[in-house]
């Protein structure tokens, strides 16, 4: 097994290097790197798929660049990856391998986990996928009383929801419109109700999608989901035609009352935030159908490839990975922005929330020991131009840094009027405005009162990638979703710490299972918590008229 260095990150020549190196150039501004080069901006770009990557209003010289890949060299990036996509358990402290690769393998592939060869348990289970969603699609699987199916409604949180949400409204334009899709994630009543207020019970489908199948909100929304059904429809039978499971854990899916028959299956090898491509993109596929699935599969499945086989100063999700980090420790930037000039994109930020905080949201290295450096950034935007009308004043002339992704489109699903070249002008004007800026001299230059100088000047040398495909289709979405996949790999990689378990998730899960007793008990002397909570709970208690 390849190791990675086993030398504090802190110790490693090369980041040593980039310390002192950081010194030399963190007040370059990008109007003088510009003006020292006039093919910056056709050098500092790359391809991957159809993604072009634009990489050079960002603040690095070819020596940070170099510098940054001699971090990752020795850090060995290209070797962990590798041990990841050959079945390597990476993911120590949960003893699992990390194979979402594997997921959108093609056929013929071979990746073996303790000397079993997955594939072809990955296409078993997505001809029965498929094979599902064209009886739903073609009206050929009705429900109790003989209906089509209308409305596929799909319960689960976390990784279990947040993929095929996004995806599902990335691709609308691709989704068949007589069927409608809901998500249910949140405990709070409010969620499911309003989203079973407006169906027929006949003509509904659940999927009930949860890797452990024990998530408390997954297994309480499906519970009221069943008990509505079965209310509506008179009959405990009517269950078997209207609820399918999506899991690893089919004993738990028998318990629920779900035929294991309706159930299909994923592996521990499979984490929770990079499942969409497993089976808990069932819900997606049937809105897009098995072959636009497909294609997403296989538009991940040439990043996987191309991360592979391209060397490291081409590999577009290294370098993403590295220019992040460069911010995140060198220049101490606390966030990134995501900002996809494209409505359908409007679930992405939420999804790369999960993706990159839970799994760099770490402050151990996998050996045990608390870094002395800063691991994973807060992920957080929203489609452009929203944005432009709200936050951005503060990216562009706040005191905080913040390097942000513009994510756009040649070709849109709809071409209304000439409102994607306008969406498009914006989406080039922003980074332009945010890298050059504009000088106190140039505003005198047209005039500007003296006493408001201070105020309209934009310093500028704000870092962005510019992301820019030619349309979204489900392959370009799979190419966008595996580059932030293996950017966040990356990063992982060099700072040392396992991306892939979430042990932080737990501690509120405990509690919140103590409490909940608590609120509903007749007496409410027991309570054994800080005295904050202790007085929050009783007066919820009065409130709610216990
Ligand atoms: O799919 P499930 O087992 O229901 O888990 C759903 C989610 O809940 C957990 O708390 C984890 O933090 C997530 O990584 C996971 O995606």
């Amino acid at each position: 097994m390849t190791s990675p260095s086993q030398t504090r990150l802190t110790e490693e020549p090369s980041w040593q290097r980039l310390q002192e190196h950081y010194e030399q150039v963190k007040d370059l501004h990008l109007r003088d790197l510009f003006a020292q080069d006039a093919t910056r901006g056709e050098t500092l770009t790359a391809t991957a798929g159809d993604l072009y990557v634009d990489y050079s209003k960002h603040r690095v010289t070819s020596e940070t660049l170099g510098l940054l890949l001699d971090l990752a060299r020795a850090r060995g990036v290209a070797e962990q990856f590798e041990a990841m996509v050959s079945g390597q358990r990476i993911n120590t402290t949960e003893g699992r391998a990390v194979l979402h690769t594997a997921l959108r393998a093609p056929r013929d592939a071979v990746v073996e986990v303790g000397g079993t060869d997955v594939v072809p348990e990955v296409h078993e289970v997505l001809d029965r996928m498929s094979a599902f969603a064209e009886s739903v699609r073609s009206g050929e699987h009705t429900g109790h009383t003989g209906s089509p199916i209308k409305a596929v409604v799909n319960i689960g949180i976390g990784g279990s929801d947040l993929g095929p949400a996004m995806a599902y409204e990335a691709l609308l334009p691709f989704s068949r419109r007589d069927i409608s899709f809901s998500f249910v994630s949140n405990i709070d009543g409010a969620d499911i109700a309003e989203v079973l207020r407006g169906l027929d019970a006949a003509s509904t489908l659940f999927i009930i999608s949860s890797k452990t199948f024990t998530t408390l909100e997954t297994l309480t929304n499906a519970h009221t989901a069943r008990d509505w059904l079965v209310s509506q429809l008179g009959s405990d039978e009517a269950v078997a035609k209207h609820f399918v499971a999506v899991s690893t854990n089919a004993e738990e899916v028998a318990k629920f009352g779900i035929d294991t028959a309706n159930m299909f299956g994923f592996w521990d090898w499979v984490g929770g935030r990079y499942s969409f491509p497993s089976a808990i993109g069932l819900s997606l596929m049937l809105s897009i159908g098995p072959d636009q699935f497909r294609e997403l599969l296989a538009g991940m499945h040439e990043i996987d490839e191309h991360v592979r086989t391209t060397p490291l100063e081409r590999n577009v999700p290294v370098l993403l990975g590295l220019i992040g980090l460069w911010y995140r420790d060198f220049f101490g930037a606390q966030t990134q922005a995501v900002l996809p000039y494209s409505q359908y994109l409007d679930r992405l930020a939420d999804y790369l929330q999960q993706l990159d905080m839970e799994s760099n949201g770490k402050s151990v290295t996998k050996s045990g020991e608390r870094v002395d450096y800063q691991t994973g950034p807060i992920v957080w935007g929203t489609p452009g131009t929203n944005g432009q009308h709200a936050y951005y004043q503060l990216i562009h002339q706040g005191t905080t840094l913040i390097p942000a992704d513009f994510i756009g489109l040649a070709r849109p699903a709809e071409e209304v009027g000439e409102h994607q070249d306008l969406l498009m002008a914006n989406y080039f004007a922003q980074p332009e405005a945010l890298a050059f800026g504009k000088t106190a001299e140039q505003l005198r230059e047209e005039g500007v009162a003296e006493e408001l100088v201070p105020h309209r000047t934009f310093e500028g040398n704000r870092p962005t990638t510019s992301i820019l495909l030619p349309e979204l289709t489900p392959r370009t979405l799979g190419q966008l979703i595996a580059t932030y996949e293996h950017k966040v790999f990356t990063q992982g990689a060099v700072w040392g710490i396992n991306s892939f378990d979430q042990w932080g998730v737990e501690l509120g899960k405990v509690l919140a299972k103590r409490i909940a007793p608590e609120l509903t008990a007749e007496s409410d002397a027991e309570l054994g918590h800080d005295s904050s909570t202790n007085a929050l709970i009783r007066r919820y208690r009065s409130l709610r008229g216990r």
